[in-house]
């Protein structure tokens, strides 16, 4: 399958920004990209010094060609120059929507006035932008100064972000990014906000003093465009292409007298390029009032090794002691939707063997009994973090495991210091309804690179022909459940299994 992105933006003749910028981002991070160019602009590192549009006959027919047999997965939109170019685009966006086979993505990055300060686009541009583009966009990518002159809000305390995001939204976008946001509490920290108004998410940087930042919004939204088109959830492709942009800032340099350009490095490892995940009970999820009540605490307490091993997964007493009779030293009592009082004595059961055998017995989701009966570690999803009193737990001395579907999902349970963090579901799994995609081994290998000074721990659909390719990613742990509960043999599998991990 073709992944591929279209821009629709204009040509920079110093090739930092605009279509330049974006084409080198998409095939930099793996898309395929087709370009669509608005206006060509004559520009150096100084100054722009010339912007002519493109005639509408070459506008349409650019468009034209392209949805004829090389349609969009996803659309990134900059520079537009004409009134008449906006109220063209506009209508070609809502044929496509409604056509083709597969509703394209679009990201509208605005960019009229560029980043040496110079205008690049029609005075009147803007009422056309709000009235008929828009309702087309799925992600808008403003900074401040755009969302004052598109939303009519100013961006003065954390305060103001959401109301901003509630008018661009009712103006028909999406989704809004707010880019690069600072008010007085975070002088040192850039800021990005993103919220669809239904969910939000908050991503946070040191500031970096590079003065090297041509082409900045333009890679940052080439960056969120290929990873949408490689399917990646929204608030994974924020983080990704927010890694992407600090380790470009980073390597960027001057080629003239003038700023020079993002550099473009390929995918992100470095941890240190990633963005922290801001959580509601931290001074800036005050200030924007971010939902729920995760808090970065001192943390849980940690596992006595990082490598956790085989970790088989089961749902009954008679199992917990089955793989523990066979060695196993990492484990899970996992039992769905029992009323508390049904489970109680086979919790008590299940961690009294634990220590039998000096194991590492989690307890799935019944938190509250695993502190009563001084589990060895309890394990929580993602819904459960935001319902389980995580402070608790940490105080009574239970080491935590986190579920994790993805980078933000994993970059936000780190921030929470857990025991260690699980990475699913990698293959397609029988035993549990996920919502989303099996994430492969690519992904893995890339999450398990991130996290290499932690405890990692790999799950879904994981069986002895899938093991060795997933231990040569550096996982930690492999978690499982019907490789061994539906195993003939599961003495011979936990031995196969182990040999494996060793
Ligand atoms: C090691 C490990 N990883 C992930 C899970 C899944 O936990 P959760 O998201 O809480 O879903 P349920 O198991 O409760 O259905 C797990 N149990 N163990
Ligand atoms: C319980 C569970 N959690 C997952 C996650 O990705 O969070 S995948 C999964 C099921 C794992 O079972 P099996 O080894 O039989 O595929
Ligand atoms: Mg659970």
């Amino acid at each position: 399958m073709n992944n591929i992105v279209w821009t629709i933006a204009g040509s920079d003749s110093s090739a930092g920004a605009g279509i330049q910028a974006d084409l080198c981002t998409f095939h930099d991070l793996g898309a395929d990209g087709c370009s669509v160019i608005t206006a060509v602009t004559a520009q150096n590192s100084q100054a722009v010094q010339l912007v002519e549009s493109v005639s509408e006959k070459m506008f349409i027919q650019q468009l034209t060609s392209l949805a004829e047999d090389m349609p969009a997965k996803v659309i990134k939109i900059g520079l537009l120059a004409s009134v008449e170019h906006v109220k063209i685009l506009a209508q070609q966006l809502a044929l496509y929507k409604q056509t083709w086979s597969r509703k394209p993505f679009v990201i509208y990055d605005p960019v009229s006035v560029a980043s040496t300060g110079d205008e690049m686009a029609e005075e009147s541009i803007n009422e056309v932008i709000k009235t008929q583009l828009l309702p087309q966009i799925d992600l808008l990518t403003p900074n401040a100064n755009e969302v004052l002159t598109l939303s009519g809000h100013a961006l003065i305390s954390g305060e103001s972000f959401k109301p901003a995001v509630d008018k661009l939204i009712s103006m028909g976008c999406g989704s809004v990014l707010i880019k690069g946001g600072h008010f007085e509490l975070v002088d040192d920290i850039a800021l990005d906000y993103w919220s669809n108004g239904k969910r939000e998410i908050a991503l946070t940087s040191p500031r970096l003093d590079n003065v090297h930042t041509h082409g900045t919004g333009c890679t940052l939204a080439s960056a969120i465009a290929t990873t949408m088109a490689l399917d990646y959830f929204i608030e994974d492709a924020l983080v990704i292409a927010k890694a992407y942009l600090n380790q470009g800032l980073k390597a960027s340099k001057a080629l003239g007298a003038g700023e020079g350009s993002v550099a473009h490095c390929g995918w992100p490892t470095e941890r240190a390029d990633f963005p922290e995940v801001v959580l509601p009970e931290s001074s800036i999820g005050y200030e924007l009032d971010l939902p729920g009540s995760l808090e970065a605490g001192p943390g849980f307490e940690p596992c006595d090794t990082i490598k956790l091993g085989l970790y088989p997964v089961v749902d009954s007493v008679e199992w917990v002691e089955r793989v523990l009779k066979l060695g196993v030293k990492t484990l899970q009592l996992r039992i769905k939707d029992k009323q508390p009082e049904q489970i109680e004595q086979q919790i008590i059961d299940a961690i009294a063997l634990g220590k039998q055998y000096d194991a590492r017995l989690f307890i799935n989701d019944y938190w509250q009994l695993a502190i009563k009966h001084n589990a060895y570690g309890v394990h929580l999803g993602q819904e459960d973090m935001d319902v389980a009193d995580l402070p608790l737990i940490a105080d009574a001395g239970l080491r935590l495991g986190l579920s994790t579907h993805g980078y933000y999902e994993m970059l936000r349970a780190r921030q929470l210091k857990p025991s260690y963090i699980a990475l699913g579901h990698i293959f397609p799994t029988q035993t549990k309804d996920m919502p989303s995609d099996p994430q492969g081994l690519t992904r893995l290998s890339k999450y398990a690179n991130l996290m290499s000074d932690m405890a990692t721990v790999a799950i879904g659909g994981i069986n002895l022909e899938r093991a060795p390719a997933v231990w040569q990613t550096g996982i930690g742990s492999i978690a499982v459940v019907t490789a061994i509960t539906l195993a003939d043999d599961p003495k011979q599998v936990i031995n196969q299994f182990n040999d494996i991990m060793c």
